[in-house]
């Protein structure tokens, strides 16, 4: 919505102070300088020559020094700051109130300090900061003996013209689309219960919307969810909601928000809720939040990037509540998310609606007359011990068979042979991608992960070998599917469009520690919510590595470590690993990747890219999947390269079918598939898979796809 430019020197100043951070978001948004959410930006300290950019992201950005909870007890107890120790947060006495203007006990803590990140938030001023700037507050008020300090000691730095144009642009934007919508009590009741059940939520009541301060935007037939915030709670930004009718028969609905989606901290229904209530119920959607309100009176919460994330900004104001349910929806998405976003509110007090026939989002289970506050009694507890018996899994097991679909994960829009063989994009999966050197590997790559961050996967690039601007020109070429050096005019409403994706990038270049990566990947998951994490490639981990172990053993470590890493925190990370030299002539197998057998056994899906050497046909390459965990179904299908959009398809025209032969796939001219393989006894070949099985023809070919696999069927961790 918002097209304003910043100037070069602007975008410059944000990237490096995200190079500094080791974690950059993609062509940092200053562009589109927000109205202050419900936090401040990050400040300088008058006092000191220290100073900060103040822009929207500053509050995500990667630590400088990363910093524990011990150290951050340590550092208060050493200052004598009373703090009490909250579910993500330690909750402290704010010294930017004045004495006496601050509430007395424990419940009138109103500074918050992540326990992860140590980024501080005063609730009653709204000062916000990073853990050092805390520290400097903290300095400057022992060394000259004062016992608080005002809010104004932190300056951001002011904004330039364009910004401020910009961000009160869009505020105008906000007034207007706000004063020109419509209160559904003035709507006539006949199109009033039409926009309803449009929006299915037909049963919420006129009084329910005017509560939320719901309203109807006719113009763009959107329904405005309005955000409330600040000290004032003044209007802050909006979200709108339209519905399109699908010629399928069913409803599609989209939605965009003001400021956009990075900057649009909105927990929808805030204001509503008391500073007693201890319970709260939180919603993918806001019409979930509405028929939850309506239904039950219980205090309900919209994320406001539904599924997609749960920024740590927001945790302070979910401290609170001692008990938290989560009912993100009815998909095995949303619960899939609930179980992630509950670690970061604290196990403990959460529990989780499971998604179900019965048990669909609020909204559907109000339209289908079903007793919420019955399904939300019968949620369950997010902390799980680590022993568990079958029956405490049955519903688990159950709900993997009868979503199929959804279990296999997110579908490649444009690799349809890809979801053919593989099923989806998985959480928790370790993908090792590998090719013949300069084969296209991270071009393909890039397209792959691409294809899924446009359909919502938050991905995380670690990309050593090629800078960031390099690998963004890539995928900002392929996400266009043009050569945009020849059409300059459209780069900046291509790259408009490209900022919005879920698109951050790790700021190391060359070789790098392994520990500092997996950090920086820790870091990016409790942040953005990443899913997906893409490392180009493992040989740049090797180098810092104690040499005088062997190397193999250091490459095993390393993906060991990713393993781990992918397991425990849900998030699938794809592995760029070079292979061994082999001849120029011969077809990579899974055994060609470099190193000992850990990593084919390590990994959930093994992708080749393979390349045929035809002086006919140069440059023709095919991709096979030589290994699948989720369902043993292994093949290969021709890919064709388009040099201008740097894009990969299938070609059209269909000739000759070629056969799998187990690990050594020739070069195909069209998709094969050969099915999930009975293992083969030790020793023996792999005989289905080497007769070439394709389609549905038979089992053969062991977890890998046959020879090459050594130990096949490595353990999940
Ligand atoms: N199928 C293809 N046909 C021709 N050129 C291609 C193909 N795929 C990629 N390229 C081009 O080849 C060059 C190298 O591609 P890329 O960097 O993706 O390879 P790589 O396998 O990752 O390289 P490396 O082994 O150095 O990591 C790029 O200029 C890219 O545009």
């Amino acid at each position: 919505m918002c097209t304003r430019k910043s100037p070069p020197q602007a975008r410059e100043m944000v990237w490096d102070r995200s190079l500094r951070h080791g974690l950059a978001p993609l062509l940092v948004p200053s562009v589109l300088t927000p109205p202050r959410p419900l936090l401040q930006c990050s400040t300088v300290l008058l006092s000191f020559s220290r100073s900060f950019r103040k822009d929207p992201k500053s509050r995500v950005d990667f630590p400088a020094t990363s910093v524990t909870v011990t150290e951050i007890k340590q550092y208060l107890r050493s200052k004598e700051i009373p703090f009490h120790d909250g579910y993500s947060c330690l909750h402290a006495p704010s010294f930017f109130l004045e004495r006496g203007r601050e509430r007395l006990g424990r419940e009138g803590f109103s500074l918050f300090i992540d326990k992860t990140t140590g980024q501080f938030l005063c609730k009653e001023t709204l000062v916000e900061g990073s853990w050092e700037d805390l520290q400097d507050c903290v300095e400057v008020m022992q060394k000259e003996g004062r016992a608080s300090l005002s809010p104004d000691v932190l300056l951001g730095y002011p904004e330039s013209q364009e910004e401020q144009e910009a961000r009160e642009s869009e505020l105008r934007e906000v007034q207007r689309i706000w004063s020109a919508s419509t209160p559904f009590s003035d709507l006539p009741e006949e199109e009033a219960q039409l926009v309803k059940t449009m929006f299915g939520m037909g049963k919420i009541a006129n009084a329910t919307l005017k509560k939320f301060g719901v309203r109807f935007f006719k113009p763009t037939k959107s329904l405005v969810f309005p955000w409330f915030g600040g000290r004032d709670l003044a209007l802050r930004g909006l979200k709108l909601l339209s519905a399109r009718c699908e010629e399928a028969g069913g409803v599609a609905y989209a939605d965009a928000t003001l400021p956009r989606p990075s900057a649009y901290h909105n927990l929808f229904g805030l204001p509503l809720v008391g500073r007693k209530d201890l319970e709260v119920v939180l919603t993918g959607r806001e019409v979930d939040a509405l028929a939850v309100s309506q239904a039950t009176g219980l205090p309900c919460l919209a994320l406001p990037r539904g599924v997609s994330c749960l920024p740590p900004a927001l945790l302070p104001y979910l401290e609170q509540f001692r008990r938290v349910t989560l009912w993100l929806g009815g998909d095995v998405r949303s619960w899939e998310a609930s179980k992630i976003f509950a670690r970061k509110l604290g196990l403990r007090r959460c529990s989780l609606v499971r998604p179900g026939e019965l048990q669909p989002c609020p909204g559907e289970a109000m339209a289908a007359g079903r007793n919420l506050g019955r399904i939300l009694k019968a949620s369950i507890p997010a902390a799980h011990k680590s022993i568990v018996s079958f029956r405490q899994l049955r519903e688990d097991v159950y709900g993997e068979l009868a979503n199929k679909e959804q279990v296999a994960g997110v579908k490649w829009a444009r690799f349809p042979e890809l979801n053919k063989i593989l099923k989806g994009h998985r959480k928790g999966e370790l993908t090792v991608f590998t090719g013949p050197t300069g084969s296209g590997k991270t071009t393909f790559i890039s397209e792959c992960a691409l294809d899924l961050c446009m359909q919502g996967v938050n991905t995380l690039w670690g990309s050593f070998e090629i800078n960031n601007v390099r690998l963004a020109k890539i995928m900002l070429t392929q996400f266009s599917m043009q050569r945009l050096e020849d059409s300059l005019e459209h780069y900046d409403a291509w790259a408009d469009k490209f900022e919005d994706l879920p698109l951050y990038f790790m700021t190391f270049h060359g070789q790098q520690n392994i520990k500092t990566v997996l950090d920086t990947m820790h870091h990016a998951v409790y942040m953005y919510d990443i899913s997906h994490v893409v490392i180009d490639n493992l040989q740049f981990m090797m180098g810092q590595e104690n040499l005088s172990v062997d190397k193999f053993a250091v490459q095993d470590h390393i993906i060991g470590a990713f393993r781990k890493f992918a397991t425990n925190n849900s998030c699938h990370v794809t592995l760029i690993i070079h292979p061994r030299k082999e001849e120029d002539d011969k077809e990579l197998q899974t055994a060609s990747i470099f190193g000992t057998a850990k990593a084919s056994q390590e990994a959930d899906n093994v992708l080749i890219l393979q390349e045929k050497k035809l002086v006919s046909c140069p440059g023709r390459r095919s991709l096979q999947v030589a290994k699948n965990r989720l369902d043993g179904d292994v093949g290969i299908f021709p890919l064709e390269f388009n040099k201008a959009s740097l894009t990969f398809s299938t070609p059209k025209s269909k000739t000759k079918l070629r056969k799998v032969k187990g690990d050594k796939a020739e070069t195909p001219e069209t998709v094969e598939v050969a099915e999930r393989p009975e293992k083969p006894a030790r020793g023996s070949k792999t005989p289905k898979a080497e007769k070439g099985l394709t389609g549905t023809e038979g089992k053969g070919g062991a977890e890998g796809g046959g020879k090459g696999v050594a130990g096949s069927g490595g353990k999940k961790q």
